[in-house]
């Protein structure tokens, strides 16, 4: 099984390849518009932050190899009472938060608006076997390109997505790279921070990253499972 990881920074990355444990071999690939570090099944990438920087990357990625899954993974923020700091949240749905319209009637999506899409949908079958191995909350994980930082647009996106339980600035152009692909994505956070007020001495970034490394751990034979037994049953 060959798995791509995305993440946006080396920090991220490289607690993705701790996943396969201290001696863990880790070899440096550079292909046309990436530097992929492999480790076990795991080919990881840190593509750069943001919708744009993340779906560039992994398409130069899927366009250099062939890959069975692609995930999208990295610290994020948790919305309040869905995902505390210091959980793991696995995305049932990934979506475009802002990609849309503002109208008078409010904010309209671009599908509405009669082209593009908001959603990618992971298989299922996958989220419930990384939710159940890792214990993680599962719901919908909003793409930003801005984080939030007031108590406000918080409360906005929640309104706009009553699903959300997450919000990072990768997942959705990372999807858009997969589906291009035809290849299964799946997006992973571990909660550093609450969505809301901006409080950067509240975020924890290091107890993410060790909840992100053990995280991929344990995920490493569901993939196994789910890429040989059952990818046809989501
Ligand atoms: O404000 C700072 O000082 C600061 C320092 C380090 C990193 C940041 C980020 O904004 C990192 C964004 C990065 O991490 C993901 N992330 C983490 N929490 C959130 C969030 O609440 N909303 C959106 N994205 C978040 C994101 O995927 C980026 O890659 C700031």
């Amino acid at each position: 099984m060959r798995v791509l990881v995305v993440t946006a920074v080396p920090v991220e990355r490289d607690a993705v390849t701790r996943a396969s444990g201290p001696g863990g071999d880790v070899s440096v690939h550079t292909v046309p518009g990436a530097e992929i570090h492999r480790a076990g099944p795991y080919d990881v990438l840190a593509g750069g932050a943001g919708p744009a920087a993340a779906a560039a990357s992994a398409a130069f990625a899927l366009a250099s190899d062939r890959y069975d899954l692609v995930i999208s993974a990295g610290i994020g923020g948790g919305f309040a009472g869905a995902a505390p700091v210091g959980s793991l949240v696995v995305a049932g749905r990934i979506g475009a938060a802002d990609l849309g319209a503002e109208t008078p009637a409010g904010f309209v999506p671009v599908t509405e608006l009669g082209f593009g899409r908001v959603w990618h949908f992971p298989p299922r079958s996958l989220v419930k076997a990384a939710v159940a191995a890792t214990r993680a909350v599962t719901g919908d994980v909003l793409t930003v390109s801005t984080v939030t930082g007031s108590a406000r647009r918080a409360a906005a996106l929640r309104t706009a997505h009553p699903g959300a339980v997450a919000e990072a600035m990768e997942g959705f152009g990372v999807a858009e790279a997969a589906a291009l692909a035809g290849v299964p994505v799946l997006e992973i956070r571990a909660v550093s921070n609450a969505v809301g007020p901006r409080d950067r001495d509240a975020w924890r970034i290091g107890e993410a990253l060790a909840a992100l490394t053990e995280a991929f751990g344990k995920l490493t034979p569901v993939l196994e499972g789910w890429i040989h037994h059952d990818r046809n049953d989501s």
